[in-house]
């Protein structure tokens, strides 16, 4: 690789710099959202209704204009060099909107013309064939099922063959087999190379396929992190012991330890934060000193089970403590 084309790889393929929304009815709803957002990375973006997700992705796409602040895709201005941008970028929407009396061959066609592409049927054939609609070219939009409506939505998205695609709650109202079947969809498009930037209210999906998460929450972007290093950072893990003989109450030296017991005395839980700063005690071993404090009370455990909480748990603390600030 050149040396041009290795720092190209290296820079964000969209960068974000203090974008702030201000409608005209006066209702700013993004403040100073600065976001750098990697090639062929999957990011979600998440929050509650009316956080801000739809407003950036707009402003991103250059349909609609920041107050102030600036996007960068590929290099390029979003507002200076507005076809340039919007050009490598594919956007799915939510909304089934959908032309019924037309094959799907000829809306994922005509999607690629919108675009001043040239017609080539040999890239529209591998877009359908890579979402499994290959065999529903000449259907009519009207005869199809939901959820190969959404698929032809991504092709219509991908059908001038962008290098972003952005997903607007990819899967919503859709049912659990169909939802993961998108996700598998989802991830071969990452492995082609498209960068995917994906809004969703299920945190599963999120938490299932995205490299790393971005939360907004009125309008603030109030953190952007490596999923795994999301649940390592704010996580609380929990092991409960499945005792052999119910305990009345907890003996009082080992107070020092945030153990919960359960009403018929036969489950000890321990919970403790894999976050070093914690008020919990963190360390590995006091597990080990905790077990052995057990055995000295004659406490003994026949099973032991432990869980970590989720990110929808993160992410509901999340936006209650930015509510507090
Ligand atoms: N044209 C507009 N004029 C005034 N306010 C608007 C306009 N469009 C959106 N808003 C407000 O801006 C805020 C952000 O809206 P946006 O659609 O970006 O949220 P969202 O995070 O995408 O929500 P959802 O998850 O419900 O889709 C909301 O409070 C919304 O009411």
């Amino acid at each position: 690789m050149s040396p041009t084309n290795l720092s190209q790889a290296m820079s964000p393929i969209i960068s974000i710099k203090n974008i702030n929304k201000v409608y005209d009815s006066g209702f700013q709803a993004l403040k100073n959202v600065s976001l750098d957002i990697h090639r062929g990375e999957i990011i979600a973006l998440l929050g509650p209704n009316g956080a801000g997700k739809t407003t950036l992705i707009s402003i991103i796409c250059g349909i609609a204009n920041s107050s102030s602040g600036n996007v960068c895709v590929d290099g390029f201005d979003t507002q200076k060099d507005y076809r340039k941008t919007r050009g490598r970028i594919g956007l799915v929407p939510q909304e089934l909107t959908s032309d019924a009396f037309s094959t799907v061959w000829n809306t994922v066609t005509f999607s690629r013309g919108l675009f001043g592409k040239s017609s080539n049927p040999i890239i529209i054939e591998k877009i359908l064939k890579e979402l499994s609609l290959w065999d529903k070219k000449d259907n009519m939009m009207m005869t199809l099922s939901g959820g190969m409506k959404r698929r032809v939505l991504i092709a219509k998205a991908l059908s001038h063959e962008p290098e972003i695609l952005f997903l607007d709650e990819p899967t919503a109202g859709v049912d659990v087999e169909l939802r993961k079947d998108m996700w598998k969809v989802i991830n071969n498009l990452r492995e082609s190379g498209v960068t995917i930037i994906l809004t969703t209210h299920y945190i599963e999906e999120a938490e299932e396929i995205a490299d790393r998460i971005g939360v907004i929450n009125n309008g603030e972007l109030i953190l952007v992190e490596d999923k795994a290093t999301l649940i390592q950072k704010l996580g609380k893990k929990c092991i409960t012991l499945q005792l052999q003989e119910s305990l009345e109450h907890i003996p009082s030296n080992l107070q020092q330890y945030q153990l919960d017991l359960s009403k018929d005395g036969l489950q000890l839980s321990y919970t403790f934060s894999t976050r070093s700063e914690s008020s919990y005690k963190s360390e590995p071993s006091s597990i080990a000193t905790l077990i052995d404090e057990l055995d000295n009370n004659g406490i003994n455990f026949n099973d032991i089970n432990t869980t970590q909480s989720s990110l929808e748990e993160i992410f509901v603390q999340l936006v209650k403590d930015s509510e507090k600030n």
